[in-house]
């Protein structure tokens, strides 16, 4: 099975979540794709979605899904989302597809996080994949010397600016063995918009795509 096809299954596997008469709140990225194409097939049944990027609306525009605002909807029953690396509390890092900021104010507004995922995407110790953060333009330089101190090597994502008209600064050889406090750290610096730790608000149901078939795992 091609990771590919394992991140399909992932994305078909989250329609079971999908309550008739609602609104969906989608992610981004390649495995979130799969999942709008599932959602395809039920669009008579939801009211619409609430979309985490650009990308996103346009694709579920497309499938003539109604896109809302988020200020439109005061609570979603569920988020649908990929993630760049999953450890076993659930915690995230996320930004890979650089819509960190939009998946993390769309999933705080959910009840339920459905993290979909292909098997390569779980890990022991998040860090491998480097930790994405979105900055502001002018804080560009101060942020990058402030996660050195913090133990990491911040590379500014060359080429891209965000859905808010931010930068992203991606930063390798972390080993965040304290999710939430690294998080807390890294919010707290003059300048970030959003780190993409999701440790504080997690996932809540992991379908893991596998060789052998897909894997629920609920916390
Ligand atoms: O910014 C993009 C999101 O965080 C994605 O969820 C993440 O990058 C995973 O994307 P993919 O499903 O393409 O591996």
């Amino acid at each position: 099975m091609t990771q590919d096809e394992m991140k399909k299954a992932a994305g078909w596997a989250a329609l079971e979540y999908v309550t008739k008469n609602s609104i969906v709140g989608v992610g981004t990225g390649s495995t979130v794709n799969h999942f709008i194409d599932a959602l395809a097939t039920r669009k008579e049944e939801i009211k619409g979605a609430v979309s985490s990027s650009v990308a996103s609306t346009e694709r579920l525009e497309q499938i003539g899904i109604k896109v809302f605002d988020a200020n439109d909807v005061a609570s979603l029953d569920i988020y649908v989302d990929g993630a760049d690396e999953i450890n076993a509390q659930f915690n995230m890092i996320k930004g890979g597809g650089a819509a960190l900021t939009r998946e993390k104010i769309v999933a705080a507004i959910a009840e339920k996080y459905i993290c979909i995922v292909d098997n390569t995407k779980q890990v022991d110790v998040l860090g491998q994949f480097p930790l994405p953060v979105e900055v502001i333009p002018m804080a560009r330089s101060f942020i990058g010397r402030e996660l050195v101190k913090l133990g990491g090597d911040p590379v500014y994502r060359e080429g891209v600016v965000t859905d808010n008209g931010n930068i992203i600064l991606d930063v390798y050889n972390m080993a965040i063995t304290d999710p939430k406090a690294m998080e807390d750290s890294i919010n707290a610096l003059p300048g970030v918009v959003t780190v993409g730790l999701f440790a504080h608000r997690g996932a809540d149901v992991v379908l893991i795509g596998t060789p052998e078939g897909t894997k629920i795992i609920e916390k």
